[in-house]
C-alpha cells in the first residue's frame, strides 16, 4: 500500500479548493510563493489545479486566469520535497489533461466523482497507475449516502487501483458522528489494500473538528487551505489542522511555525475575503449544497436582486450536484418572479 507512513499527512488544496474563492485568478507569482512556502514547512503534497479540477475552465465553471498546466509546471519547479497533485473531475477534466498534468510534474491525481457514481472513475484510475501517479479517489457530497454506500462506492475506486479513498464533505454537511461513520465504514471495507482520507469544510464551523474524529476513526490523509481558502467558508485551515494534530501529539511532519507563517506572510494578502461560515455559507451546510455554488449564487443574487442564502436553500431542497450551477440562475430568476408576483398582489 502507497501513501503516507505517517500517522496523518496533510494535503494542502490551498491552490485547488482555493481557486473557487479567488475565481480562479491565481496568478503564477501567487502560485510559486505558496509552494514555496508549504514545502519549506515540510507540507507532503501541494494540490494545484483550477478548482473544478483540471480541465474546469470553462462557461459553466469561470475561467482561469493562467492555464491549470502552467500553475502545475510552477508548483513542480518550485517545490522541492513535496508532490504536486492534481484533481480530476471525469466528464471535465480528460485523459489528456492527466497526461498533460504528469509531464507537468504532477505525481499524485486525485479523481473526484460523485459520492454514488465511482464507476465512472475506473478507467482514469487505470491511466494514474500507469503513468506512476500515486492515486486519490474523492467521493464527492458524501452527506448525501449512508456510510455503507459511501464504503460500497470506495470498494470500485480501490478495485480499480485507487490507493486512497476521501470522504469528501463537499457541503460541510456532516456534523461530527456523520463524518466519524462515513470513514469507518470506509476503513472497514478498503482500510486493509487502501488509505482513508477526509476532505472538510467550514460551513458549519466543523472542518477541523471533522478532521480530528476522522482521524480517530483511522483516516491517514486529511485535506486543509491556508486561512481556510476554499468554497463556501472555506476548508479545514491547514495552519490549525497542523497546530491541533500537533497538540495531540500527531506527527504530520509539518512545522506548525512555517505553516503559521504561510498562512499570515503568503496567502493572507492576497485573500479577495477571508472565508468564513457566514448566513449564506452557514445555509450552505445546513441544506448541504455544494460549497463551490456560493459565489455563482451571489453573481446570480445580484443581478436577480434577490438574496444568495434564498437561492442556495432552495439548490438544496432541489438536491442539486456540482455541474448544475446554471441551475442557480433558474432558481434566481423563479424567485425575482415571485417577488414581482407578490408586490402585484399586494397592491
Ligand atoms: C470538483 C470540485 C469540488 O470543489 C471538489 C471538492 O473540493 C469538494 O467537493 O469539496
Ligand atoms: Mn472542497
Amino acid at each position: 500500500m502507497t501513501g503516507t507512513q505517517r500517522p496523518v499527512r496533510i494535503t494542502d488544496t490551498t491552490l485547488r479548493d482555493g481557486s473557487h474563492a479567488m475565481q480562479h485568478e491565481f496568478t503564477e507569482a501567487q502560485v510559486r510563493a505558496t509552494v514555496h512556502a508549504l514545502d519549506a514547512a515540510g507540507v507532503e503534497v501541494i494540490e494545484v489545479s483550477h478548482g473544478d479540477g483540471i480541465g474546469g475552465s470553462s462557461f459553466n465553471y469561470g475561467f482561469s486566469k493562467v492555464e491549470d498546466i502552467t500553475l502545475v509546471r510552477a508548483a513542480a519547479e518550485e517545490a522541492s520535497q513535496a508532490r504536486i497533485a492534481v484533481l480530476l473531475v471525469p466528464g471535465i477534466g480528460t485523459m489528456d489533461d492527466l497526461r498533460n498534468a504528469r509531464e507537468a510534474g504532477a505525481s499524485v491525481a486525485r479523481i473526484a466523482t460523485h459520492c454514488t457514481e465511482a464507476d465512472v472513475s475506473i478507467q482514469h484510475f487505470g491511466l494514474a497507475r500507469s503513468l506512476g501517479m500515486e492515486t486519490v479517489g474523492f467521493l464527492m457530497m458524501s452527506h448525501r449516502t449512508s456510510p455503507e454506500e459511501l464504503a460500497r462506492q470506495g470498494r470500485i475506486m480501490v478495485d480499480a487501483g485507487c490507493e486512497c479513498v476521501y470522504a469528501v464533505d463537499s457541503a460541510g454537511a456532516l456534523v461530527l458522528t456523520e463524518a466519524k461513520a462515513r470513514i469507518a465504514a470506509l476503513v472497514a471495507e478498503v482500510g486493509r489494500e487502501a488509505q482513508v482520507g477526509f476532505h472538510g469544510h467550514q460551513n458549519l464551523s466543523l472542518g477541523v473538528a471533522n478532521s480530528v474524529l476522522a482521524f480517530e476513526s483511522g483516516a491517514r490523509q486529511i485535506d486543509g487551505s491556508l486561512c481556510a481558502l476554499g468554497a463556501g467558508a472555506g476548508n479545514s485551515p491547514t495552519e490549525v489542522l497542523a497546530a491541533t494534530f500537533d497538540h495531540l501529539g500527531v506527527e504530520t511532519g509539518v512545522d506548525v511555525g512555517g505553516v503559521l507563517e504561510a498562512a499570515e506572510e503568503v496567502v493572507r494578502p492576497y485573500l479577495p475575503r477571508w472565508p468564513k461560515a457566514d448566513r449564506t455559507a452557514i445555509v450552505q451546510g445546513w441544506a448541504g449544497v455544494y460549497s463551490s455554488f456560493l459565489l455563482h449564487a451571489e453573481h446570480a443574487a445580484e443581478r436577480y436582486g434577490v438574496p444568495a442564502h434564498e437561492i442556495l436553500q432552495r439548490a438544496g431542497e432541489a438536491g442539486y450536484v456540482g455541474g448544475q450551477e446554471d441551475m442557480l440562475i433558474d432558481i434566481a430568476l423563479q424567485l425575482s418572479q415571485e417577488r414581482d408576483l407578490h408586490a402585484v398582489g399586494a397592491r
